[in-house]
């Protein structure tokens, strides 16, 4: 076995790169590890230029990832222009709140067919974009990608066995992002439809938070079981209601995402959710947390859109009403339980129509 932390000896197969990655949290650390691992050249953009002074002398990003050392050829910067500008493919890990506006900023410094792979999984709170669409406006002349699945960072930094799913129309940005990443530890499955994989990613966080509640009241495996299959039915109807293929959520970056994040307490959105379930507030479980939860905010985003579209979300209503609305949980558990009873299936037995 090849040592935790060594760049792996590709014995030359692989053509070394010179890629981007902006944002120095711990999803941008994660996969600036995979690909220095890879032995690629990763400028590796972060707005802190104390973060960026550490990164460079001790090869640790301390706030986000204090047991990882990042080894290769890593070369931490706060200069964008210059990060961009040598890279031939950028990967953008930004929380959704700032994406926009980085990306606005510096719009200049893409080129003409550059890629640009886009990790963030949340929507923008104007006009319900996602990351892609926002790429797409901001920087057209660029080939776009989104990666998501179930990807816990702090997993990939351990080298533990991981698989997600690039999602691209260009069949090249696609075999980039294979040969880039792939790796003994990490796979890259490849799909065409981009609305889908990141709609997926950005839903499941709701779920996430969910689950994260159930657990913290003790509600057991069947619960647990119930809420995953009923979130992912909920989320893909409403993603097919906006165009997503509903195929995408029997996937990696579709029910992968899920699981994931529904049942394990790596997840910040369901470490949120668990807070919330042992009765801290909302505001004190974020501020804890220390870190983005993008969850809370695609929330509030889906349910006012899934309203405006009318679809039938009762989670999100749910949850939204004890996040925001300061409903008690057991009064929204007993109003899911004892709704009406419908179909498992709706693809195959539509669903009676209640509201
Ligand atoms: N951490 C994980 O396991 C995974 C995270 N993601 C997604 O990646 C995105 C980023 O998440 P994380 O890195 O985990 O978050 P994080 O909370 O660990 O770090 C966020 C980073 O963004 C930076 N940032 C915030 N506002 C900024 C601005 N205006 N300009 C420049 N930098 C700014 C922060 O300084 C910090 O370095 C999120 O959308 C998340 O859903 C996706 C897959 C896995
Ligand atoms: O998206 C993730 C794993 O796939 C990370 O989830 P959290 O943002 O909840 O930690």
């Amino acid at each position: 076995m090849p040592e935790k932390n060594a760049p792996q000896d590709n014995g030359g197969a692989v053509p070394v790169h010179d890629v981007a990655v902006l944002g120095g949290g711990s999803f941008g650390t994660a996969m600036t590890k995979v690909l220095a691992e890879n032995g690629h050249r990763v400028h590796f953009w972060m707005r802190d230029a104390a973060q960026v002074e550490e990164i460079s002398t001790t090869s640790i990003n301390s706030r986000y990832m204090p047991d990882v050392k990042l080894s290769g050829d890593v070369l931490p910067t706060t200069d964008l222009a210059e990060a961009v500008g040598k890279a031939e493919i950028v990967f953008v890990a930004i929380p959704s709140k700032a994406f926009r506006a980085v990306i606005r900023e510096h719009c200049d410094e893409f080129r003409d067919g550059q890629i640009v792979i886009s990790l963030t999984k949340g929507i923008e709170e104007h006009g319900f974009k996602l990351m892609s669409e926002i790429l797409q406006e901001e920087i057209p002349r660029c080939r776009i990608g989104v990666l998501s699945g179930p990807n816990l960072a702090g997993e990939i930094v351990n080298r533990d066995l991981t698989a997600t799913v690039i999602a691209a129309k260009d069949p090249d940005v696609r075999r980039t992002a294979q040969d880039l990443l792939g790796c003994e530890y990490f796979r890259v499955y490849a799909n065409v439809d981009i609305y889908g994989v990141e709609l997926a990613g950005a839903l499941k966080n709701i779920y996430a938070i969910v689950a994260g509640l159930s657990s913290a009241l003790d509600m057991g495996e069947n619960a647990k079981a119930m809420l995953i299959t009923r979130g992912l039915a909920e989320m893909s109807r409403f993603a097919v209601s906006l165009g997503a293929n509903p195929m995408t959520f029997m996937g990696l970056a579709g029910v992968g995402d899920l699981i994931v994040t529904c049942t394990s307490s790596k997840s910040r959105n369901f470490r949120v959710g668990y807070a919330v379930g042992k009765g801290q507030n909302l505001d004190d479980a974020v501020a804890d947390l220390g870190q983005v939860a993008e969850g809370i905010y695609t929330l509030k985003l889906v349910k006012e859109k899934s309203e405006a579209i009318g679809i039938y979300m009762p989670l999100v209503r749910g949850l939204y009403e004890i996040l925001y609305g300061n409903a008690s949980i057991k009064a929204v558990i007993n109003s899911l339980m004892m709704a009406v009873q419908n179909s498992d299936v709706e693809f195959i037995l539509p669903r009676t129509i209640t509201q």
